[in-house]
């Protein structure tokens, strides 16, 4: 059973990683976040919640959120449609690439890199008359904390540099893949990726990945078996062109975010959340890759 002691030494050990890696600045928001934060925190399968480090500070939960849109769009659709406009696949190549959209008709590889999430966004914006509003109560709802917000400033920072994103959008129309219009559909998105959360309301909140779809409320946000395909594609999507290492090094369904923050799961047992702003070449949080590496060997786990 992980217990302070344990999240502490894994803190102490990945500090000196601090300086290896480099924080995201082509958000020119999320530049100005300080470095040195370092944060874990592990929701346990009765619910209890512990932490090391800055795991009370909020940050930038950027790509985590695509996880939570796509648990609202597989509530919102059939199956069958869901995944006739996004794939199932790891895509191996960076999160915001472009190239492989175009070879694949406009059909986004996963739901976990930009392409799959802003299709799914394009989803949710044709079936909820407020879609910023509604992840908001999701997130709050999940992680029993009323007082999560989305950064308008960063939210507006990404929508000031979005020529990237907004290519993947228009070259998805062009192939028929995105039905409203993009400037709307990506204010939703980059509201979503700019919202804030700290370790502890992040653990909190993926506790129902690791309960069979039961979120820490009591209330169900997905069936037993939709839980498990998020799961399965976490581990196999979750950390972009770096899911291969994860699953290697760490061996838990996860997902990563620019900002510096990585959820991870084992079922049944425990839901976590790292935080330290600098990144590897990848994109994934450096010393947070190396606190999840560093739990899963002492607690002796892994889904493999
Ligand atoms: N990998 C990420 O966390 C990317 C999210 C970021 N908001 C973007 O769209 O580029």
């Amino acid at each position: 059973m992980p217990d302070l002691a344990l999240l502490q030494g894994i803190h102490d050990e990945a500090l000196p990683l601090i300086g290896q890696g480099r924080v995201a600045d082509y958000i020119p928001a999320l530049a100005g976040v300080p470095a040195n934060r370092l944060g874990i925190a592990i929701c346990t399968a009765d619910g209890e919640l512990l932490g090391a480090g800055d795991y009370l500070d909020p940050f930038s939960i950027q790509s985590i959120s695509k996880v939570f849109s796509l648990i609202q769009a597989m509530s919102l659709y059939e199956e069958q449609e869901l995944w006739s406009r996004v794939g199932k696949e790891p895509s191996g190549n960076p999160f915001n690439s472009l190239v492989q959209l175009e070879f694949e008709h406009g059909i986004p590889r996963n739901p976990f890199i930009n392409a799959g999430a802003l299709v799914v966004s394009d989803m949710l914006q044709g079936r909820l008359s407020a879609p910023k509003h509604r992840m908001l109560e999701l997130v709050r709802e999940l992680s029993g904390n009323q007082h999560i917000v989305c950064d308008k400033v960063v939210a507006r920072s990404e929508y000031e540099h979005s020529a990237r994103n907004a290519a993947i959008c228009y070259l998805m129309k062009s192939f028929g893949n995105f039905h409203n219009d993009v400037d709307g559909v990506m204010k939703s998105y980059f509201n979503h990726c700019a919202i804030r959360m700290s370790c502890a309301d992040l653990a909190r909140a993926f506790f129902f990945l690791a309960n069979k779809g039961v979120c820490l409320g009591g209330r169900r946000m997905i069936s037993e078996r939709q839980s498990r395909q998020v799961n399965a594609l976490l581990a196999t999507c979750g950390l972009y062109d770096g899911a291969g290492e994860f699953a290697y090094r760490v061996g838990m369904p996860g997902k990563s975010g620019v900002g510096g923050g990585i959820v991870a799961v084992v079922p049944g047992e425990l839901s976590v959340c790292v935080w330290s702003p600098e990144l590897d070449p990848s994109g994934n949080s450096l010393a947070g890759t190396r606190m999840l590496e560093l739990l899963a060997k002492r607690l002796g786990r892994s889904i493999f």
